[in-house]
């Protein structure tokens, strides 16, 4: 039996004014699936992935999530989409002025409203142990390592169980092995929870390790796609700039 792509995007088209950013990208993931979006700065990654969520309204195209079009919903109907899709945004810190623990509370009340206070407190305490810091629930953001927020913001991601979870630069601002243990994380929670995963990232040791397929973005269309060890192989020397 043919499974329904979790995602599903066909002929998107963005512009912003005279800008045309997306000129017909096409992106399905099935589930469980892990795909990493590559290409250059100011090529189109977090637009699409705006798009894709609603944040950006799409000018043409189609975009199926778990089978439901989304561009033709209103907030409401979009947001019982967005509650199954967990969010590790470049800039989508936490909040400075709660702890770990409130930070994730704040995301847990948000989501659901009616869970008692002890699983609250048991899904706190889950998502830190997933992400191997239970020790730093009482901190503030400000006192934890980049490396450590980084964490807590995918703990803040799983947190939900989401169906699918869309990461935007997972890794940047890290050193080369902190940047690796993130990207571990993001395997090892894919393989627990089977999510569905879309991963822009910059960083190629991030895309080898976490994506089951990569697609490069260029000139507002998906210049190339493939597993890593196919792109890194590939005859397109452009494609190949990626992987050196
Ligand atoms: N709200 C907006 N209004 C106008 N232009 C925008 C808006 N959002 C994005 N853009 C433009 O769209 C283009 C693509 O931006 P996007 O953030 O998707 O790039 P990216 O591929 O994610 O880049 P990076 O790797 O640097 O994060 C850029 O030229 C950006 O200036």
């Amino acid at each position: 039996m043919e499974t329904q792509p979790i995602i599903n995007i066909k002929n998107l088209h963005k512009s912003f004014g005279e800008n045309k950013i997306l000129k017909g990208i096409n992106l399905s993931t099935n589930k469980g699936e892990s795909v990493v979006i590559l290409g250059r700065s100011g090529s189109g990654k977090s637009v699409t992935i705006k798009c894709l969520v609603g944040l950006a309204k799409a000018d043409k195209g189609s975009i199926s999530i778990f089978g439901k079009e989304i561009t033709s919903l209103n907030n409401n109907e979009l947001n019982a989409i967005r509650v199954r899709i967990g969010f590790m945004f470049q800039n989508g810190a936490l909040y400075d002025s709660m702890s770990v623990r409130q930070n994730l509370r704040f995301t847990l009340k948000h989501h659901t409203q009616d869970l008692a206070e002890s699983d609250i407190e048991s899904k706190i305490m889950e998502a830190l142990d997933n992400v191997g810091l239970k020790e730093s629930i009482d901190k503030m953001p400000s006192e934890l390592s980049g490396g450590m927020n980084k964490r807590i913001a995918l703990a803040r991601a799983i947190i939900i169980k989401p169906e699918i979870i869309l990461y935007d630069e997972p890794t940047s601002g890290l050193d080369t092995i902190t940047a690796r243990e993130i990207s571990e994380l993001i395997l090892s929670l894919q393989e627990k929870y089977k999510t569905t995963s879309i991963i822009i990232t910059h960083d190629m040791a991030c895309a080898k390790m976490s994506g089951n397929r990569i697609l490069i973005l260029k000139d507002g269309l998906i210049n190339a796609e493939g597993t890593y060890e196919e792109l890194e192989k590939s005859k397109d020397e452009w494609v190949r700039s990626f992987f050196i």
